[in-house]
């Protein structure tokens, strides 16, 4: 469909286009990296089967008339989202190299250009988009009202996630700056809980791949699957293998929607650009019965493979992710079961940037949450005792954080403020006497006490002042367990931490209207405000949502090379600080998600900080206003204009 004087050159970060170099075009490109679409050309095109002519940036005339260069000090060198078109010999073109995105009908089928019909008067003449649009130009901002009315309609919420994913494949910046600008009508809607339901139906849903999927059948061959990934510039994976999907255990290859939804939040609340973002799902099988027999499972229909053969595709993958993005790109491990997410952290924590959202990011956000509660309560983390139910990667995790910061306040040595911290998992209260066992990391928490069954029977044993839910199981946190907290506490904190909603150990509502009104409460996915006796209630979310934007960012900024504990303490501790006076006055142990940004650039900024004390940090000279520093590497969703 392209004519030799339509057809234009598509940019390193420009999805699709012409489907041959035109000659005139061939012509014109010499003078610049160019890249020809061939079916298997990738958007960098230095790979076979592209055609690819460079020519280093000081033969081309740095020009003033394109505002759309990605304002972005942390990608500053890398290919970035530059928008140009096939005027070349206009000297359009500021990146070192490669420019120039698709025109006319491909421009409006490429989500990180396309506006829509914000498309101005000239634009529509300089980019053949004339005929191509209704007449109407319509700026962002009115779009964006358009759209929240459109995901509004929707009563299902599937129906909703799926409005923004087909928006998001369509026009990226109006996807990020409708969730931003939504961020708590929407959070629920991309992440927990409906990407919980959405991963369950994954196969039915699923239009287009939005992430990479390594599966066995890759094996031996996982460098080559990453070149395909159409971004060169990667600065943050999430990687899962959807063996535990929230609290709703094996959905094998479907997890992507875990890996995808994360990493629009990395972008929309943290500021970190979209095109530095990769989701994977590495699929190894699936135990799940249901999957393996549905006919619409998009994933590998085998049971999982184990042992060496995991270990082997894993390795595979970490060597493959750090030669091809390099020593900094940051891997996020994301919902793997526990008997693999311990042990990989361990494996590559020393020798790779990566950190386990589970484990890590949850403790890093309800220790903030936890710091914040003692405001309302009083005393400090020691004066405190705590009861997990649920001792796998969230309760272990957090319970070693406290542990550790407690440690850190008292200068008591780590076993010792252990004692004050006990676990429940599904065989009663985790003692020293315990015949099964134990996996190696609850064995820390295994203190000396008599055998305890049950939950009820562990809050009126233990007497904690604050019980955390990582079970994984809906309504645990019975009537008789809220009522044992509040007999025990005039201000039980009660956290349910478990997602999506329908694994939520007790609803907001059973927390307050048993307690009385008194249960200082957070949950991992969303409740509406209570009403109880009068008085209005308003839930916090405990959920990683919180940290691990802004803890990436700070590690990318500051070119942090590896993860240490006292990082997740330093995003804590910059989370406590940001819940206000106002925000206690409601009884809320977190600030609300409407000023997620700056949150998170303070999160980033401290991170940055502890990394640059540690000799972590390779990004040198440091910055002297790491805040402001955050802020201006964050991503804006605004459109640029392409003139
Ligand atoms: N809010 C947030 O930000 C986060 C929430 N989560 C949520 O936490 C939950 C757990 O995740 P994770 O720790 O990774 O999962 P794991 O599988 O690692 O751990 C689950 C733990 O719960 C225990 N358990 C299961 N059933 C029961 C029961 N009936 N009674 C008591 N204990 C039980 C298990 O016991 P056993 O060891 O004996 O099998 C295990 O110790 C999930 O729902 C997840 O969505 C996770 C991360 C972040
Ligand atoms: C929030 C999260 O990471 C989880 O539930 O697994
Ligand atoms: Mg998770």
């Amino acid at each position: 469909m392209f004519s030799s004087t339509r057809c234009a050159f598509l940019s390193n970060s420009g999805l699709g286009g012409c489907s041959s170099l035109c000659d005139a075009q061939r012509k014109r490109s010499t003078r610049f990296r160019v890249v020809s679409m061939t079916p298997s050309s990738s958007r960098s095109g230095d790979r076979n089967g592209s055609v690819v002519m460079e020519t280093p940036l000081k033969e081309l005339k740095k020009e003033s008339t394109v505002a759309d260069v990605d304002n972005n000090p942390i990608s500053a060198g890398g290919p970035q989202d530059v928008y140009g078109e096939d005027r070349a010999t206009e000297d359009h073109f500021v990146t070192p190299w490669s420019v120039s995105v698709a025109s006319g009908y491909t421009l409006l089928r490429d989500p990180h250009f396309n506006k829509g019909l914000a498309f101005t008067e000239n634009e529509r003449d300089a980019h053949y988009l004339r005929g191509l649009l209704p007449p109407s130009v319509i700026p962002q901002e009115t779009q964006v009202k358009k759209m929240i009315q459109h995901v509004r309609q929707y009563q299902v919420p599937l129906q909703k996630y799926m409005a923004m994913m087909d928006l998001q494949e369509r026009n990226e910046r109006l996807f990020y700056k409708l969730l931003i600008d939504h961020v708590e009508e929407l959070l629920p809607v991309v992440y927990t809980p409906t990407v919980g339901e959405a991963c369950q139906k994954y196969g039915s849903i699923f239009m287009r791949p939005q992430g990479l999927y390594i599966s066995l059948k890759e094996k031996g061959k996982i460098r080559e699957v990453l070149r395909n990934w159409p971004e060169k510039n990667i600065q943050v994976i999430v990687v899962t293998d959807g063996e535990r999907i929230l609290g709703l255990g094996d959905l094998g290859c479907q997890g992507m929607g875990i890996p995808v939804g994360k990493l629009s939040l990395y972008t929309a609340l943290g500021g970190v650009r979209p095109s530095a973002c990769l989701p994977i799902t590495i699929d190894v099988g699936t135990n799940n019965e249901k999957l393996l027999n549905d006919e619409l499972y998009i994933g590998l229909k085998q049971r999982r493979a184990t042992g060496q053969e995991y270990a082997e595709l894993m390795h595979e993958f970490m060597t493959a992710v750090k030669q091809t993005y390099g020593e900094k790109v940051l891997i996020q491990f994301e919902d793997f079961a526990n008997h693999n997410a311990f042990d990989l952290l361990e494996k590559y924590r020393s020798t790779h940037l990566v950190f386990n959202d589970d484990i890590q990011g949850t403790a890093s956000v309800v220790l903030a949450g936890l710091v914040a509660a003692l405001k309302l309560v009083g005393g400090n983390l020691a004066d405190h005792r705590f009861l997990f139910l649920g001792a796998g990667e969230a309760g272990t995790g957090i319970a070693e954080l406290i542990a550790l910061e407690t440690s850190k306040q008292t200068n008591a040595p780590l076993a010792e403020v252990r004692k004050n911290i006990w676990l429940v998992d599904s065989k009663g209260l985790i003692v020293s006497s315990r015949k099964d066992s134990l996996q190696h990391f609850k064995k820390p928490w295994a203190h000396e006490h008599e055998p305890v069954r049950n939950l009820v029977d562990a809050v009126n044993k233990i007497k904690p002042t604050v019980l955390i839910g990582t079970s994984g199981q809906g309504r645990t946190f019975t009537k008789e367990v809220i009522e044992a907290m509040a007999s025990i506490n005039e201000r039980p904190i009660i956290l349910s931490l478990s997602n999506p909603t329908s694994q939520s150990e007790c609803t907001a509502e059973e927390a307050y209207k048993w307690s009385q009104g008194r249960a200082i409460f957070a949950s991992g996915s969303p409740f509406p405000p209570v009403e109880y006796e009068g008085k209005v209630f308003v839930p916090g979310q405990a959920n990683n949502a919180y940290i691990f934007p802004g803890f990436g960012l700070g590690l990318i900024m500051s070119g942090t090379i590896r993860v240490h504990d006292d990082l997740l303490l330093a995003a804590s501790e910059a989370l406590a600080a940001q819940v206000s006076q106002e925000n206690f006055d409601k009884g809320l142990i977190y600030p609300p998600f409407t000023n997620i940004r700056k949150i998170s650039a303070h999160i980033a900024a401290n991170v940055a900080a502890k990394a640059y004390e540690l000799g972590l940090a390779t990004r040198l000279p440091q910055p002297k206003d790491l805040v402001k520093f955050a802020e201006s590497c964050m991503y804006t969703p605004s459109y640029r204009s392409y003139r």
